[in-house]
């Protein structure tokens, strides 16, 4: 059985003390491979090495830090099949969503901070004719980047990147849940010849491995993606040490449909958002709000078209492959159940399904959707993670503003309409980091990324993701 290694000052070795764990297919239930658990000793040495390749890598002109970034973008690019089948076996999603949107996202990630870093720039402040302010940002050192399961490689270079590109030593960690890409992307970063040390990449449990990154004094920032009470638990540890944060995490993200939308692109957008990837995207939109008028048509025609998303082994022709895990399997399960309840109307899905052959032990849920239970109630306001959302009729503009901001959570809303005023006046009153207009997950790499309230802690993409992962400093040179 195959067992993953370390990749540490641009090694692959097996962890220090030789403890492993077990990777799971999901969609099989069968244990395929090992896993690093790695500990501190493997931490305190990718820490020392990455404190090596510092000063080398920081030194090394942006250009030619894009270049070596360009080349692993080349290389995830010719290997799109391998990866996308890792990515399908170690998630449970289907191969061809990983083939179409994980993996080359992945590609652009790299491409995109490459470029990004060749056109950064500082800013310069005058103070007339008595001095002048400019502001220098260095890398930060060394950084850790931890990321979660359910996009592995995509959310794992989308902190990598700006983080290498800025000019910072990296100690990462993806999710023990989904390693397989991210091993084979330390590969890759070997065949790229990046520099021993700049990438260090570590496997393991958030709670032993995560948790030493995050206390590391070694360790200036932390970039991570995960749970609310995951990044609480983090803020808790960092803040004490005055350690750089961004925080990426839950969400309860609303679809408003109003009546004066385009009803065609509408059931498949909103249907889209709250079911991609088995509904476990942070982003997906698990509240759906309807205008009354158009409550029982719309119902009927996205109950059509959900009953009819065909659901089974991700390798073949399906549109929902397996949840990630036995005991995310249990969670969703056990929040439909409290969905019931709460008096909750389960108008399609509801169960664990099992497909014939191969993967009649995977981790399958039909795709779920209820409609009678108010804003206030556990199933409309904890996040579910997996492929089922609520609908509800709203009768106003104000009804529908005052719903979708009704939780603590303030990741992403969309909103369907083909009024042009309304979309300006509702995206502005949402209190969300993102706020899509007739489009769900439409992006770009250049836009601020990230959610309000306990959806985060600051923000990813284009210049942002740049300015976290540099140091501000200020110089004033004063002309008398
Ligand atoms: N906002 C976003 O961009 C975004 C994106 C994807 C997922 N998410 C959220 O992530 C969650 C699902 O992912 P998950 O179950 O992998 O999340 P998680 O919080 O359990 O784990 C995320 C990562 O953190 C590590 N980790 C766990 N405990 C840790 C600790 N104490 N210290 C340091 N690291 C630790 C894990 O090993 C994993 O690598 C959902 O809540 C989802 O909304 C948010
Ligand atoms: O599950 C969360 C999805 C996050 C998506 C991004 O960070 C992105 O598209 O850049």
């Amino acid at each position: 059985m195959e067992a993953l290694e370390n990749y540490i000052d641009g090694k692959l070795v097996p962890p220090g003390d030789g403890r492993y764990l077990d990777n799971i297919n999901p969609a099989t239930g069968q244990v395929y491979g090992q896993i690093p658990r790695s500990g501190q000793a493997d931490l305190d040495a990718a820490v020392t090495a990455a404190e090596q390749a510092r000063a080398g890598w920081q030194a090394t002109p942006a250009e030619q830090r894009a270049a070596l970034m360009e080349r692993i973008a080349d290389l995830i690019d010719r290997n799109l099949e391998l990866l996308a089948a890792a990515e399908s076996e170690d998630n449970g999603k289907p191969i061809a969503l990983a083939r179409s949107l994980d993996i080359p996202r992945a590609a652009s990630n790299f491409r995109f901070f490459a470029h990004a870093i060749t056109q950064f720039a500082s800013e310069s402040h005058a103070m007339g004719e008595a001095a002048i302010n400019y502001t220098l940002r260095d890398p930060i050192g060394v950084v850790g980047c931890i990321s979660p399961w359910n996009l592995p490689l995509y959310l794992f270079t989308w902190k990598i990147a700006p983080a290498l590109a800025a000019g910072n030593c990296v100690i990462a960690k993806p999710s023990e849940v989904t390693p397989k890409t991210a091993y084979l992307l330390s590969q890759l970063c070997i065949e790229a010849g990046l520099p021993a040390g700049v990438l260090n990449i570590l496997h393991g449990l958030g709670g032993e491995i995560g948790n030493a990154i995050v206390t590391h004094p070694g360790v200036k920032a932390i970039s991570f993606t995960g749970g609310t009470a995951t990044g609480a638990q983090i803020a808790a540890q960092a803040a004490p040490k005055f350690k750089k944060l961004s925080l990426e995490l839950g969400g309860k993200n609303p679809s408003l449909v109003f009546a004066d939308c385009d009803l065609d692109k509408t059931v498949a957008g909103v249907a889209r958002a709250a079911f991609a990837n088995q509904g476990q995207i942070c982003l997906c939109g698990s509240r759906i709000y309807v205008e009354r008028s158009i409550y029982p048509e719309f119902r009927e025609r996205l109950l059509e078209r959900v009953t009819a998303l065909r659901v089974g082994d991700p390798l073949s022709d399906v549109d929902q492959g397996a949840l990630v895990s036995e005991a995310h399997m249990g969670k969703v399960l056990g929040a439909i159940e409290t969905a019931r309840a709460e008096g909750g109307k389960i108008l399609c899905g509801g169960e664990r399904l099992v497909p014939d052959g191969r993967c009649a032990q995977g981790y399958f849920v039909a795709p779920t959707l209820i409609e009678g239970l108010p804003l206030a109630c556990e199933t409309n306001q904890r996040e579910i993670f997996g492929p089922v959302a609520t609908l509800q009729p709203f009768d106003t503009e104000e009804d529908a503003i005052g719903m979708a901001n009704g939780t603590d959570y303030g990741l992403a809303a969309s909103v369907w309409t083909e009024n042009l005023r309304r979309s300006h006046r509702v995206a502005r009153q949402l209190d969300f980091g993102i706020v899509w207009v007739n489009c769900w997950l439409q992006r770009d790499l250049r836009t601020p990324f990230g959610g309000m309230k306990n959806s985060g802690v600051g923000r990813e993409g284009g210049l942002e993701a740049l300015r976290f992962f540099t140091e501000p400093k200020n110089v004033c040179i004063n002309y008398d």
